[in-house]
């Protein structure tokens, strides 16, 4: 029985970053970069109005009302090379460039056009409504680095500067087994002793959500021929994760059929709970992960183990996330000799995360992960957790209510 920590630096020394590709922007959505990427442009690339109006050359002390010729007019998408003089406007509309000699804007509401004269009855001072060019990005800003893992505002920002070709880490590859006997898949009537398979849907979704291509096998027989049969149908995978058949039961066999198959095992049980029996084993390059089958046992240590893991197989410059302080909002009385995690809704009132606890602990209950964000850690040997107290705790993937 290891440290969950020991058993986190034991994995990752294991794991280098997969390869890397170029890919269109168009497909980059949770993929990680694999370059730091340099803005060729500034953004905006031009001075622009940020209104629809006038523009025009004011000095501090216009008077009011003040008239001006409207000499040009601006939409977005052209620009005018006409200098705006003293006593003369350009009309322009939001996004459109500044034209030269203009140093600031009047909105259009603030204006009456009659003819080619505008009156302004309230003229504003030099400099105002005007966005600067580059007021969001230099030419040459270092927008995103190495690791940076893309979401919609990343790529968003990627494609104002014109970037449509990228350079990052090729998605990992995921193989998932769900071993049990007792498991059918949905959309058949159940049988006695039978239970559906939920595992394989858990974490399908939980590995898509981290950016991997997933290969599942759906169920399993608990024997170890079935079991390698599935193992060679996933050697095409960067890492394995199995659930079910991972303790000390005559069934559960998972640990041994992972020798079998040629792994080197690095450690078997992590001290902590839900999902004490995780076993984790080394073929080549390929590393495997044997979670506890029960549903919340095996997502919390997905959580703790396998996400880092999976996050620096995949490139990201920070593996792990930090702990911070929380306060709990409920009492647990049991928390035993072992580690544990609580599962945990996370609110916020008066200046302070508060952690209030999914009302079932169970490894088994899956239900409790739904409106979860949290999982507090509870030292090994703590007496029962009281209300008000402050633990460390971690953010998990929000699983909405
Ligand atoms: N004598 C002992 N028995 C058990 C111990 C122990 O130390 N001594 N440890 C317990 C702990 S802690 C856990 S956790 C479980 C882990 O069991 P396994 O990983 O071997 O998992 P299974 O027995 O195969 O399944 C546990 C539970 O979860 C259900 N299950 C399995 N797969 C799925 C799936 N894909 N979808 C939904 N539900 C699934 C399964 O039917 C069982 O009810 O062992 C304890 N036993
Ligand atoms: O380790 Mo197990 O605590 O029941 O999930």
């Amino acid at each position: 029985m290891i440290e969950l920590e020991e058993a986190l630096e034991l994995v990752l020394a294991r794991i280098q970053p997969v390869e890397t590709e170029y890919i269109s922007l168009a497909d980059a959505n949770r993929h990680v970069l694999a370059q730091d990427v340099i803005s060729q442009i500034a953004m905006p690339p031009f001075a622009r109005s940020p209104l629809d109006g006038y523009a025009y050359l004011a000095i501090d002390v216009d008077p009011r009302p003040l008239q001006l010729n409207v000499v040009s007019e601006i939409p977005a998408g052209t620009f005018s090379e006409r200098v705006i003089t003293r006593g003369e406007a350009a009309k322009i509309f939001t996004g459109a460039p500044i034209p030269p000699g203009a140093n600031c804007v009047v909105r259009m509401e603030d204006t009456e056009l009659m003819g080619d004269k505008v009156t302004i009855s309230r003229p504003v001072l030099p400099g105002s409504n005007i966005v600067h060019k580059g007021e969001e990005i230099q030419e040459g800003d270092i927008l995103l680095k190495r690791g940076f893992y893309l979401t919609p505002p990343a790529i968003g920002l990627l494609a104002a500067v014109g970037i449509n070709q990228l350079k990052v880490y090729r998605r990992p590859r995921v193989g998932l087994l769900s071993t049990g006997s007792e498991l059918m898949d949905v959309g058949q009537p159940l049988y006695l002793g039978k239970i559906y398979n939920s595992n394989s849907y858990t974490l399908r979704g939980m590995l898509q959500e981290a950016g991997c291509e997933v290969l599942v096998i759906p169920i399993v027989y608990d024997q170890i021929e079935d079991t390698l049969d599935a193992l060679e149908k996933v050697s095409e995978a960067d890492v394995i994760i199995s659930t079910g058949g991972a303790s000390v039961g005559d069934y559960d066999i998972m640990r041994h059929a992972l020798a079998q198959f040629g792994c080197d095992m690095l450690f078997w049980k992590l001290n902590l709970k839900p999902g004490t029996p995780v076993s984790v084993g080394q073929k080549g390059k390929q590393l495997f992960f044997s979670l506890s089958g029960n549903p919340a046992a095996a997502m919390v240590t997905f959580e703790l183990l396998v996400r880092p893991a999976l996050r620096k197989l995949a490139g990201r410059s920070t593996p792990e996330e930090a702990e911070f302080q929380v306060k709990m909002a409920g009492c647990f009385g049991r928390p035993g000799k072992q580690r544990r995690f609580l599962r945990a809704q996370a609110v916020f009132k008066d200046g302070v995360i508060w952690a209030d606890l999914a009302p079932a602990q169970g490894s088994g209950i899956l239900r409790s992960m739904i409106g979860s964000h949290l999982l507090v850690d509870v030292p090994a040997n703590h007496g029962p957790v009281e209300v008000g107290e402050l633990l460390m705790a971690r953010w998990i993937a929000d699983w909405e209510s």
